[in-house]
This record gives C-alpha cells, structure tokens and sequence, in this order.
C-alpha cells in the first residue's frame, strides 16, 4: 500500500472538494472520520454533490438520445447519482469481530453522459464500492475512477475513447487507415478500468479492464484515482486478461497477440512493475485468438482457454456494435485448452474440447498419480453451454426491461479435464446438475489459499427463475454435487467474494461478502456464513446502488495482501 495511507481515516479530510451545483444535495464539508478504525463514533452519512454545473449531468433515467428506454426498471441498472460519497453504514445483525479490514467492489456504475444513454452493461465509468468493516461497525463509500476517458467525456460531454460497445462519434474525417492506426497504436482505446480490482502483493490496489492503459491505481481507503499502472518492460501490448493470477509473491497474465494469432504468458513479481515474457502460446484454429477475459493456474501450470469466440479486428473498428461486439463465433476453428508449464514457459499439453463459452475460470489444479506424477489438469468454468447469447441479454435495454418472462441462458459449472499423456483431446463436463442453482452461474470466488490447488467450494451467482439476470448467490460443493443457494425476491446480488476468518483451517471459514441492489432503491453489503450459508449481517447504504462486477479484500493494517 502507498506509504502514508494506513487504513484508517485522517481526521479531518474532506469528504469532497467538489461544490454542489447539480442536481443532487449540496456537499457537505465533513470531516472523514467515518472509518471505523478511529473509534469514535461514526458520523451520519453525508451526501455529495452531483456532478458539478457547467459539466454533463448525470442522469439516472435510463434512455438514448431522442427518446427513454424501455422503463426505468431496477436500480441496479440506473447509474449512480454521485460522484461520490462516504458514511457510516447502518449494521443489521452482528457483524464479525474478527471482519477486519475492507471489501472493495468495481463496476460499471456511470451509464448516461447527460441525455445519452450507454448501451451495454460493461460500457460503464466505473465506480468503485468500499465498505470497510471494524469492530462490527462498517463505513461504506464509493467513488468514480478518474480514467483519461471518464475526465474526456465529463469534459467533452461525450464518448471520448472506445468503450465495449460505444465508440466516439468521429468528429475529424479520419481515413479508414487513421482509424487502423489510432486502434493498433492503442491511442483509441478506453483506460475506463471498470472490471476487476485486485490487491498485489506489496499492497498496491490495482483496477482494471481489457486494455493494459486501463490499469489504475486506487487508494483502498480514500478512493482516490493514483495514476496509471506503468509497466516497465518492454512487452509492449494493448490488451490483456482482465483478470490476473495474483499471489503475494506474483502477477501472472496473458497478452492476446491479435497480429500472430496466440497468447503471451506472463509473469511480474511482487514489488516491481516489470513483466517478464515465460512463454508463448500459438492459437490451433481461426484467424484471431479466442477472448481470453480470464484464465486459470494451478501451483506447476498456466492454463491457456481458447475459445471459438474470438476477438476481431474489424469489429473493433465498426461504430454500430455487432451482437457479439468486438468478438466473433467461430465454432468451425475449433476449442481448445493449452497447458503451460510456469518454470520453464514450454506448453506441454494442447488439446481439442467440445465448444465453449466462458468468462470465468473457477480454478484449476493438478491430478497425480500414485507415485506423485501429474497425469491431468482439472479447470473449471463458469459456462454458458457454448452459447453466446449471454452477451447480448447484457445489453441495458434487456435488463431494464424484465417483465418475468424467464430469459436468462443457462450456464453450469463446467469442468474441463486435460490429460498431460499426449492425448489430443480433453474432457468438458458439467461438474454438477445445473439445476442445483438454477441454471445460472457466473461471478465466482473460492477460499484464495486454494489458488491452483483442489478445492471444494465455490460462491458464485445463480439463478432462481424466471429471470433475466443470475439474482441468487450460491455455494457450491464441488464434492457433494450440491448447492445452498440464498435469494430475496426483486434483488441484484453481485459477486459473493469469500474472505477467510484469520487462522481458519477449514476452506469455507469465513464469510461470503456480496453488494446487493434491491428493487425498491435499496443496497446493502451482505454478509453471509460461509459455512451455512445463512446471512450473518447486511451493512445498508442509504442510497441505491447500481450492479457490480468483481472485487477484492483488503486486510487491515497490512502493506501486503
Ligand atoms: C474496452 C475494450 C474492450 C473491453 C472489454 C471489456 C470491458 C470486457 C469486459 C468483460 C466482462 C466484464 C465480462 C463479464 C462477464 C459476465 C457475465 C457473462 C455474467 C453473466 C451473468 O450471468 C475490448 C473488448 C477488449 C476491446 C478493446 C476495447
Ligand atoms: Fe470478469
């Protein structure tokens, strides 16, 4: 963690520097003695301001430009109204003593830019949630990331940079070639980091998307934008996975070469910024790699997806968004699964697998034999059961307009098994009936000490039908082939990320943290057991909250993670 930010709150800092002027309450200058960790009481929450004048408002009623949306639906899918804001969260339940420390959650919150609405979930500005629990108090906050393409379009009033499905109104006559040119040199592509946010091993907060620019460094406890994460190597690249491999010591990841189709697997230690090449990957089929949004490790082994869905140029370039946006299905290329060996960067296993469609891997890990030898890798996936669909049922229009009609693809654990004999094909099976979670499954977590090893639990998002959205948070029991699901009507829940309880042995003590945006405007951070499955406590914000993607745990009082 940068020195001098030490995870408590400094007495006396502003909540904002920003003066009222939009449409939201005036700021209110307070001291941010909100965090928990100062042990005096937690003041009431204070509301920022809106957006200043002079600057685009930005609007919560969900519509594109010359008309609304299909109704204003859910609040989960309604941009935040602030750009920031922090308080004492009112605690129902009892909160664990030993919840030390602070949960931190990026999304897409920003989807409107005055009256133009943004199409897709993942176009968003992101906005980062903290809720940061002591002593069975939590404070919550959130806050907009300053990316270049956030301040650009605040400025502008318009798209700036090239979003997942938006793309800047061209107002100079670039030529076709300019266009190529402004892609390939990267000068066109967002640092809108709005997806993942993960702790490194020196404490550095990091959040991130597809494009290397977009990788930002946040304070945990202020919220505030640092700067760009600058690599300095030489590696060069314009996008990677947006989901590193990070460990206390290391930071693994993979560089897409969309030229020479395949992969770079790469490695930065802990402390540096230095990336170091250990491999290359050559794709087997199609004219571009498959979309790698993340991929999985076990303690020997990086494992390689490529899937039929595959990024494409010429998509990158259109202005109107395709239904598979900057990517295309190729099922005639082929699936595979490539296996790479982490010490010396050779890929010891490339098989064929039946087609897939994922963007999150689970884990993975090793089978041995008797005397210790690794025969096989087993990954698992979130998968949408080779069905692309999935991409374009999270476009905004789809999720603000759910009517109860039972919408939502299926998805299922998916269990991939690579044997390392030789073998030129691998296995790919659901690793439990479907329906013990309803058939939906997507952003997942599991106990982080089971990185790359075996493992029994994962939480993640389910279904409970009809619906248009996964609206349960579930545990499953890779063991068993069962699950315990938790759901409340009319909710969004996000991402349930598992913080171990100090000292635990088992691998599900502890707690699953999830923001959940109901309804009726409401948010609360959920808490529950781990173990049970039962809700320990919700910590309630007193504003609504829109949708989530992933998110970290940041301990107290420690330079590392
Ligand atoms: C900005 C550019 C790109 C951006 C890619 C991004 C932002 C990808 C984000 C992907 C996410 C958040 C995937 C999450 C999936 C969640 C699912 C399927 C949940 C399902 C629920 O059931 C590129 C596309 C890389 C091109 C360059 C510019
Ligand atoms: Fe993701």
């Amino acid at each position: 963690r940068p020195a001098g930010s030490s995870g408590a709150a400094v007495p006396g800092r502003l909540a904002t520097s920003q003066q009222g002027g939009g449409k939201g309450k005036r700021a209110v200058a307070q001291p941010l003695a909100a965090s928990a960790a100062t042990e005096t009481p937690a003041p009431a929450p204070v509301a920022a301001p809106a957006l200043p004048a002079g600057r685009p408002a930005v609007v919560d009623a969900p519509r594109r430009r010359g008309g609304r949306g299909a109704g204003s639906g859910h609040a989960a899918w309604k941009s935040v109204r602030q750009e920031r804001w922090e308080g004492a969260l009112e605690v129902e339940g009892e909160l664990p003593l030993w919840l030390d420390g602070t949960y931190l959650r990026n999304g897409p919150g920003l989807w409107n830019l005055g009256d133009y609405g943004f199409r897709h979930l993942f176009d968003g500005y992101a906005t980062l949630v903290r809720v940061s629990f002591r002593n069975g108090r939590a404070v919550g906050a959130h806050r907009q990331i300053e990316s270049e393409a956030y301040k650009a379009a605040r400025a502008h009033g318009k798209v700036c940079y090239r979003e997942f499905s938006e793309v800047p109104k061209p107002d100079s006559f670039l030529s076709a070639v300019g266009q190529l040119a402004t892609l390939f040199s990267g000068s066109s592509l967002t640092d809108n980091s709005n997806t993942g946010v993960v702790c490194l091993g020196d404490g550095r907060v990091l959040c991130l998307t597809e494009t290397i620019k977009g990788s930002i460094v946040v304070d945990p406890d202020t919220l505030d934008t640092l700067g760009r994460f600058e690599f300095s190597d030489k590696l060069g690249g314009l996008i990677h996975s947006a989901h590193p491999i990070v460990t206390a010591t290391e930071f693994w990841t993979l560089i897409p070469d969309l030229i020479r189709p395949g992969y770079s697997v790469v490695r930065m230690d802990a402390g540096t910024n230095e990336r170091r090449f250990v491999g290359r990957v050559d794709c087997r089929g199609g004219p571009a790699p498959g979309w790698v949004h993340s991929f999985p490790v076990t303690e020997h082994y990086v494992v390689v997806p490529e899937m039929p869905l595959r990024y494409c140029a010429k998509n990158l370039l259109r202005a109107e968004p395709t239904p598979l946006y900057k990517f295309e299905w190729h099922l005639e290329s082929g699936s595979y699964m490539h296996v790479m060996c982490k010490a010396s960067g050779r890929v010891v296993a490339s098989v064929e697998v039946p087609p897939y469609v994922t963007f999150h891997f689970i884990n993975a890990y090793e089978e041995t034999d008797e005397e210790g030898r690794v025969t096989a890798i087993v990954a698992d996936c979130c998968e949408h059961n080779a069905d692309t669909s999935i991409l374009d049922k999270l476009r905004l229009q789809n999720l603000r307009s759910f009517a109860g009609q039972d919408v939502l693809p299926d998805a299922r654990v998916g269990r991939f098994r690579i044997p390392l004999d030789g073998s030129p094909f691998g296995e790919l099976e659901a690793a439990l009936d479907p329906e013990e979670h309803g058939r939906g499954m997507d952003m997942c977590s599991i106990n982080p000490a089971h990185v790359g090893k075996k493992y029994r639990y994962a939480y993640a998002c389910g279904a409970h039908r009809p619906c248009n959205f996964p609206n349960t948070l579930t545990k499953i029991d890779m063991v068993e082939k069962t699950a315990k699901n938790w759901y409340e009507e009319g909710t969004v829940p996000s991402e349930p990320f598992f913080v171990p309880r100090p000292g635990a042995v088992e691998e599900d003590d502890g707690v699953a943290i999830s923001m959940v945006s109901a309804r009726d405007g409401s948010a609360y951070a959920l808490v529950l057991d781990a173990k049970t499955f039962q809700e320990v406590a919700r910590a309630k914000f007193p504003y609504a909250m829109p949708y989530g993607l992933h998110c970290c745990w940041v301990p107290r009082n420690s330079n590392a993670c």
